[in-house]
């Protein structure tokens, strides 16, 4: 991975979804190394200032915020325009995939119409600018086969997979018809002290810091059995920077190269809480129980998908040799990165 404060050959940077784990921690990472920073933020949202908070940048002076709406095509052409970026990160969207069930067609319209109204900005307004997605894994939906990487055939099985795959396939449109500099990345599942609680590494984690603390008895979780390629968020916005610092816009998948079930997760979490758990039982009775025998995880089959993938796990060969992408941190110190930051803020509420 290039050296964090390395310089990058750009100046400026808009990030859509400054607010989010992402989009903070890539913000992080640009100012850190001398790029001027335009976020962007959903009007009528909350306004992003937790992470940006935490990550000491929130007043950077490098740092300026623009409350975006991405579904309004003209604000984002004048937007960029008047922003004049050497490199776009599209980070925002929907992005929890539980709630793309419930409302597909908002998922599909935000994740696709923000993009496509992006790579417009981009033809009409920054030509020269590199363009960076976050596209998804959910894009190969349940694959027939594993590692995955740029070549494995995209087969969505969620609406938030067809939305994320609507957007990877018009940046390589975009790119093909109009010789723009547009590159997509496809993120597996990538987590950090800043994660939103949506996501079930930090639903865990949190959970685990409280029940610790005695705040709560027992959190429950859903699918226990899926295996996903957990890496560490701050390590994957290094590569998108030094995917905008390409010559030439491509297609990387980024990812650890390791998965792991929930349930083992959920064991390093707890432990490092202090908590040992043991497992028992099966399925929608399946418990995990602490050392005093108190139930601390149980099933809610409330929280089950109507179809969730049995494995992700991706291939980054290719951005480790053209990017020099090298995760270090494994699931174990990712976990106990997450657990000690909300240890330390629940200690702190
Ligand atoms: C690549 C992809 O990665 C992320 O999407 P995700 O994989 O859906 O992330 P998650 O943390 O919600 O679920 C991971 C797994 O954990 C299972 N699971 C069990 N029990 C609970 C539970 O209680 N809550 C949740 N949320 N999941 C649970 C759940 O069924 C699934 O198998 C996003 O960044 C997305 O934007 C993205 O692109």
């Amino acid at each position: 991975m290039p050296d964090p404060v390395a310089p990058l050959p750009y100046a400026r940077a808009l990030i859509t979804g400054i607010g989010g784990q992402d989009g903070a921690l890539l913000a992080q990472h640009l100012l850190a190394a001398g790029v001027a920073v335009d976020g962007t933020y959903r009007p009528g949202g909350a306004t992003p200032a937790w992470r940006l908070a935490e990550l000491r940048i929130g007043a950077d002076p490098g740092l300026r915020l623009h409350a975006l709406d991405l579904g309004d095509a003209a604000a984002c052409r004048e937007l960029v325009a008047a922003v004049r970026p050497q490199a776009i990160f599209h980070l925002a969207g929907q992005s929890r995939v539980a709630d793309s069930f419930t409302d597909p067609l908002a998922s599909i319209a935000a994740n696709g119409g923000s993009t496509l109204h992006l790579l417009e900005a981009l033809r009409n307004e920054a030509r020269d600018a590199h363009f960076v997605l976050a596209a998804s894994a959910e894009i190969f939906g349940r694959p027939r086969q594993a590692p995955q990487d740029e070549t494995t055939p995209p087969a969505p099985a969620t609406p938030y997979g067809v939305s994320k795959l609507l957007a990877h396939t018009a940046v390589g449109a975009w790119r093909a018809s109009y010789g723009l500099r547009a590159s997509s990345a496809i993120l597996f599942n990538h987590e950090s002290e800043w994660r939103d609680e949506a996501f079930v590494t930090r639903k865990i984690t949190r959970a685990a810091a409280r029940i610790a603390l005695g705040r709560e008895d027992a959190v429950a979780l859903g699918n226990l059995d899926a295996e996903r390629d957990f890496g560490y968020a701050p390590e994957y916005v290094a590569a998108l920077a030094a995917m905008a610092a390409q010559p030439h816009g491509d297609d990387f998948v980024l990812a650890s190269g390791r998965a792991a079930r929930i349930r083992a997760f959920a064991t390093l979490a707890f432990a490092a809480a202090g908590i040992a758990l043991t497992w028992r039982g099966s399925g929608a009775e399946e418990v995990a129980v602490d050392a005093a025998g108190r139930v601390r995880v149980t099933v809610d089959p409330g929280l089950l998908r109507p179809v969730d993938a049995a494995l992700l796990l991706g291939d980054a060969a290719k951005a480790r040799r053209v990017l020099g992408f090298a995760p270090q941190v494994d699931l174990a110190e990712l976990a106990r990165r997450m657990v000690t930051a909300d240890l330390e803020r629940e200690g702190r509420a």
